[in-house]
């Protein structure tokens, strides 16, 4: 029998959203096609998390390194144009490997523009059209741009991981996830940098007490921090950059980074013809992902939902819809924990309940000061806390940690978490020692 669509499922976009679910779909033998305007891989990959922790590496080493002194002798420097040029080397091959998996499953791989034209239409750069019974949007988010004048003096966060020369004397506006991991960065290369905060509030979705040190550190290490600074207009003055702020106050400097966040990438895809419905948050779906054409699903970035806009938020979305396409799971979606880190060094981790939510609620929680762990004592971790949040039958079902190995501690908790164990089940987990994992786990049997 011919097939009304010449696709089963066509994904628009190639980011984890899209891609970690299309290959899965085709090895079912369902036909799948993949649209994207970029190199596969989307944000993450390119100019997001993996480009980012290349660049974070030898800002945790010199770290380690500071705190280790009396140990070894000698503090090292960052080489940033050899630092930009392993990251490109790093990231370079990873488009065409996730490419070689799409296409070896059986993947039709489609480069342009797509627009949607139909409930089952999309059409690529206004020409060749493609049919499919279901489509899925994976679009991501850009850059937000202030609506300030002088607003195109400024750069974005892939600018940034490009620079050939560390700026001397670098603004940044916003104090979100790419504001602190940045500020890191190029203070820990040598730039002179501040941060123009739009209230008094850092990493608003983190908890509060563990932002106020991972700043005060910062702040320590010459990271200035304007709060409230109601920063006005840019203008250029010679090969400097003015930013006017505050009451009339100004400040000049080399380069400006806009970290204001991110916008989801709704328009001229033809949603408003289609029927798709979105809000300045992205588009919106139901509990199968499904937006107001029954036909047309989305996942990742894009999405207007209240999960966190990350990698393992598309991942879980995209794998979620290969298993209701394929027949595997009829249920809506349920999400588990999603963990998060921000890169600042040392870093703040956190998944599940909050310190914030579980002081609301009857819940026990256990704080442990990360110095005074023997195993967190090896490298002379100076500083640190976790808050540990258990239900009434002592499971775990948060935590949150400000360290500097805060990313893999709270990755080592996620099976307790998501997987409900309880005292037993954790005893099962018989941990390789000396380890972060080990080490963590001891603190909750
Ligand atoms: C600087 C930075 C650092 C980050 N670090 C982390 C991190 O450490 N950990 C983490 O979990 N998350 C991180 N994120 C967030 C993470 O990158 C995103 O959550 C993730 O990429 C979302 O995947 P996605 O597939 O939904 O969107 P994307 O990866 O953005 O992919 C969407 C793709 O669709 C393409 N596209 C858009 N419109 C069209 C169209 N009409 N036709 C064809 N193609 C189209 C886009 O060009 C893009 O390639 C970071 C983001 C940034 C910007
Ligand atoms: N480690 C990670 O997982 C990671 C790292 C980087 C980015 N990301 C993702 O990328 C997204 C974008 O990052 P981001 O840092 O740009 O966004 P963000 O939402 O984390 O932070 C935006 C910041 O800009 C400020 N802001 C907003 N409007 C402003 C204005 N008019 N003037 C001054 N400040 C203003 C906000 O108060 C906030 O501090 C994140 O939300 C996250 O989803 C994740």
């Amino acid at each position: 029998m011919t097939k009304k669509y010449a696709y089963d499922v066509i994904y628009i976009g190639g980011g984890h959203a899209s891609f970690d679910g299309a290959e899965l779909l085709a090895k079912t033998g369902q036909k799948v096609a993949l649209i994207t305007d970029d190199l596969i891989g989307g944000t993450c990959t390119n100019r997001g998390c993996n480009a980012k922790i290349t660049l974070d590496a030898p800002v945790n080493l010199q770290r380690a390194v500071n705190r280790m002194q009396g140990l070894v002798h000698g503090e090292i420097t960052i080489d940033w144009p050899a630092l930009v040029a392993h990251k490109k080397e790093v990231i370079k091959d990873l488009p065409q490997g996730t490419e070689n998996k799409l296409t070896n499953a059986g993947v039709e791989i489609f480069r342009g523009h797509a627009s949607l034209i139909g409930p089952h239409t999309v059409q690529i750069d206004g020409q060749t059209k493609y049919s499919a019974e279901k489509i899925v949007i994976g679009t991501g988010q850009h850059p937000n741009r202030l609506q300030i004048p002088g607003s195109e003096l400024a750069h974005d966060s892939s600018e940034f991981m490009d620079l050939t020369e560390m700026p001397h004397n670098i603004a940044i506006v916003g104090a979100g996830y790419i504001s602190y991991e940045f500020a890191t960065i190029a203070n820990a290369v040598g730039a002179n940098v501040t941060v123009f905060m739009h209230g008094d509030q850092g990493l608003r979705n983190f908890y509060q007490t563990f932002v106020k040190k991972v700043t005060a550190d910062l702040a320590d290490r010459g990271v200035k921090f304007i709060h409230n600074a109601q920063v006005s207009s840019f203008t250029k003055n010679g090969q400097e950059v003015t930013v006017h702020y505050g009451n009339e106050q100004t400040a000049e400097f080399d380069w400006l980074l806009d970290a204001t966040g991110r916008i989801p990438n709704v328009n001229n895809m033809g949603l408003e013809e289609v029927g798709v419905k979105y809000s300045k948050r992205g588009i919106k779906v139901n509990d199968y992902l499904q937006t107001s054409v029954p036909s047309i699903y989305a996942a990742g970035d894009v999405l207007d939902k209240s999960q966190p806009k990350l990698t393992p938020t598309a991942t879980f979305e995209s794998y979620y819809l290969y298993q209701l396409f394929s027949g595997q799971n009829t249920n809506t979606i349920k999400y588990p924990a999603i963990p998060t880190t921000v890169y600042t060094s040392p870093r703040i981790a956190q998944v599940g309940v909050t310190p914030a939510q579980a002081k609301q609620g009857d819940f026990e929680i256990v704080e442990n000061h990360i110095p005074d762990d023997w195993y967190r004592q090896i490298d002379q971790e100076t500083i640190g806390d976790r808050v540990l949040v258990f239900d009434k039958e002592h499971h775990l079902i948060g935590v949150t940690e400000f360290s500097d190995k805060a990313e893999d501690a709270v990755n080592t908790y996620l099976p307790a978490i998501v997987s409900g164990y309880d005292d037993n089940d954790m005893w099962q987990m018989a941990h390789i020692f000396p380890s972060v994992g080990a080490s963590a786990w001891h603190k909750i049997r």
